[in-house]
Parts: structure tokens; sequence; C-alpha cells
């Protein structure tokens, strides 16, 4: 008997190309940036380490990481210009809207104007992200314009710091740092070869960068975290959480958080993100929303064979730090940049424009009659 033919929509199973920064689906834990597995560069490394593998093919040493850290360091202000629009924009304003406008607007106060900068300009975008999500979001919240530098030693409290206006925890610290690696890269995603695509025209790191964010804000994509908080925080119980689903099943909807395009079985990250979801609702003594999000995932094991992605666990460990639902997706950018601007350094390295062709399901050929005759 003839087996089921692949179904390919959404280009799914063809190579599009090549790379040597990520596997997924493949040897280990399943996912890999530069051959080392994601759940060993989570227990391991810090999220710099990880930006200077991504951008370098190597791990930094204790030297090469000092010195990264205090050039990444006075990179994280704002040009007063990049404020200004920031400030112009609305408090209700989609926050993924927010960090495209910001990136497009820093690449036009600093733009790449060559080649030989793109270290520079991910440097700049990877050390600037940050303050352009906070200080908007403070700014249109409480009305206040902060200071966009601090002295912490790691993005991910610097992060933290801009949004609390506070010392961090280690332990916050430390889980920021966890999910800014988990979240660092994927291979052909569809916001990295948006970025791809776009850098094969030989367009600038900024323009590349905006297109990504704008294919990640997506709830099919990236925006599958904040989309998840929305869910499992209208559940009151486990119960309800399963009593709910079986309804949106029953009409057909998403549930976000779930499924995979390569995956099959399990996204490696989950356990990783999982784990400090439950540490955290400990800590916390209300471990409502974990107990919830646990009966999410065995409903939908049981009954779709479906499991949580990389975004469903990042809900409630989120959640946990105080960090507000909107911004979500756009520390997903935070992180991904590194992914991004790789695959374009990488994509320059041995360029050819991306142009598929397509299977026309159009008119035949046919002839313009008049505008009267019509
Ligand atoms: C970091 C990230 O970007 S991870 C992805 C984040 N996105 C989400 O969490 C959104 C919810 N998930 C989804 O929409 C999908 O699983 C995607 C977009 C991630 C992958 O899409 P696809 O590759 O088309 O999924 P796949 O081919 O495995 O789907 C198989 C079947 O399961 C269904 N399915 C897949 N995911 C879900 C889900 N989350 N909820 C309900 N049904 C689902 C599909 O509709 C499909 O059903 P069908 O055969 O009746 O049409
Ligand atoms: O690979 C994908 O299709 C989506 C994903 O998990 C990611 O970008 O992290």
């Amino acid at each position: 008997m003839a087996s089921k033919p692949v179904n390919t929509a959404g280009l799914r199973g063809q190579s599009a190309g090549e790379t040597a920064l990520c596997t997924v689906g493949k040897s280990g834990s399943g996912l890999t940036y530069c051959g080392y597995d994601v759940a060993d560069l989570a227990e391991n490394a810090t999220f710099e380490e990880v930006a200077y593998l991504l951008f370098n093919g190597e791990l930094p040493n204790q030297a090469q990481l000092a010195a990264y850290k205090s050039a990444l360091k006075p990179m994280r202000d704002l040009p007063d210009a990049v404020k200004s629009v920031l400030k112009l924009i609305p408090k209700d304003t989609h926050p993924m809207d927010v960090m495209r406008t910001g990136c497009s607007m820093l690449g036009n106060i600093e733009p790449e104007k060559d080649f030989s900068e793109q270290n520079q300009a991910a440097n700049r975008l990877l050390a600037a992200f940050p303050a352009i999500m906070c200080y908007w979001y403070k700014f249109s919240h409480d009305g206040v314009e902060i200071d966009c530098m601090t002295d912490e030693d790691s993005l991910g409290g610097h992060f933290l710091r801009l949004l609390n206006q506070e010392e961090p925890s280690e332990q916050h610290k430390r889980v920021m740092d966890v999910s800014l690696i988990l979240y660092a890269e994927h291979e052909f995603n569809a916001s990295t070869f948006t970025a791809r695509v776009c850098a094969s025209t030989l367009s600038d790191m900024f323009s590349c960068i905006t297109g990504a964010i704008g294919t990640l804000r997506g709830p099919l994509h990236g925006g599958a975290n904040e989309a998840a908080m929305d869910m499992i925080e209208k559940f009151k119980s486990p119960t309800d959480a399963k009593e709910q689903m079986s309804g949106m099943l029953a009409r057909k909807e998403k549930i976000m958080g779930f499924g995979h395009a390569i995956y099959r079985t399990s996204d490696p990250r989950n356990t990783v993100i999982k784990a400090w979801s439950e540490k955290l609702a400990a800590e916390n003594g209300d471990t409502s929303l974990y107990d919830i999000s646990v009966a999410c995932e065995e409903f939908m094991w049981d009954t779709k064979k479906l499991f949580c992605n990389a975004d469903f666990f990042h809900a409630s460990t989120y959640n946990y730090m105080g960090i507000p639902t909107k911004l979500f997706t756009p520390i997903f950018v935070c992180s991904r940049l590194t992914g991004w601007a790789a695959h374009v350094m990488e994509q320059r390295a041995n360029n050819r424009i991306i142009r598929p062709s397509a299977d026309y399901t159009g008119s035949e050929p046919r002839k313009v009659q008049p505008i009267s005759a019509r």
C-alpha cells in the first residue's frame, strides 16, 4: 500500500538552505547551537556566552567573555531621537510594534553602512533592545522617563532592573538568563527565515531584524507565549482547564503553546523552563498557575498527542517573576536577535538571492476586454 504523501504545504520537510548554527529535532535532546546541546548551555552557560557562540562559532574563554560584556555595556543607552519616537507611541500599542519601530528607528540613526559593520550592528541591537522595550513601557504606562543605563552585569539582569527599577534577585537573573538561552536560536523558523530572505537581497541588518520582529509577532510563532498566558489565567482550576480546553478543541480552536512544525513528541526547551516554573511556583506559595499548566499539558497529550512547545511554560514562569504579559514576546525578541543576526551573517557569507518558484493555480491566458465590455 502506498504510504501517505508528506504534506509539504508551508515548505514543510523541504530544505531551504544550509546552516552551521543549529540543529532541530536531531541528536541529543533535539536542539543544538553550534554543536552544543541547549540543555547543556542552559545549565552551564550564560546568555552572553551563547550570543558570543552564535556570532563567532565558539564559546568564549574568560578573557573573551569579559571583553565582550565590557563592549556591550556602553551600548545599552538609546539615542535621544529613538527615545523621542518611543514617547510618541501610545500605551495601548502592541509592544511588538514598539520593538519593530524601535529597531527600525535605531537603523535610521545608526545605519549599518556596509557589511564590515554587521557585528557592531548586531551587538548594538542586543544591548539596546531591553531599553527600547522598557523605556517605552515605563513612559507610556507610568509617565516615567527611565535612565536606560544600569551597571547590571548581564543583559537579563539589566532588563529586570529597567523594568522593575530595583535590584533583581540572583534567582530571577538566572531564570532570565536561562530563558534567553532557550529562545536564542532555532534554525529556519519563520522569523529567522524572514531575516535570511531579507539578507539575501543584500539589505541591511536593521531591515532584516525589523522584518523578523514582524514575523515573530504572530500567535502561531513567538506571540504564543502571550496567548498561552491569556488562556491559562482564564482557567479557574485544573478541572476547569480540562473542561474549557475540551470545548476549544471541539470548536477546532488552536491551543497556544502546543504543537510544533518540526518536533513530533516533545520540545526539549519545555523540560528546562517547566522545571523553573515549578520551582518559582513552590517559592511563591501559590502554585495554582503551575498546576493549571500541568493539567493543560496532560490533557493535550492524552487527547491529541500534542505537547508543550517552548512558549507554554514560559507563560507561568514569566508570570511568577511579575513580568507583564504584554512584554513576553518582546523578551523573545531580545533573545532571538542573536539567532537572527547570526543567520544574516551566515547568509551574507554564502549568498544567493532567495527566490523560490510557485505552482500557478490562476486563470488560463486571456485578453483584456475594453472596460465598457466588462
Ligand atoms: C517558539 C515557537 O514559535 S513554537 C510555536 C508556537 N506556536 C504555537 O504554540 C501556536 C499553536 N500551535 C500551532 O498552531 C501549530 O502546532 C504550529 C503552528 C506550531 C505548527 O503547525 P503545523 O506544522 O501545521 O502543525 P502540525 O502539522 O503538526 O499539525 C497537525 C495537526 O494538529 C493540529 N494542531 C497542531 N497544533 C495544534 C494546537 N496547538 N492546538 C490544536 N490543534 C493543533 C493541526 O491543526 C493539525 O490538525 P489537522 O491535521 O486536523 O489539520
Ligand atoms: O522552529 C519553529 O518553527 C518555531 C520555534 O520553535 C522557534 O522559532 O523557536
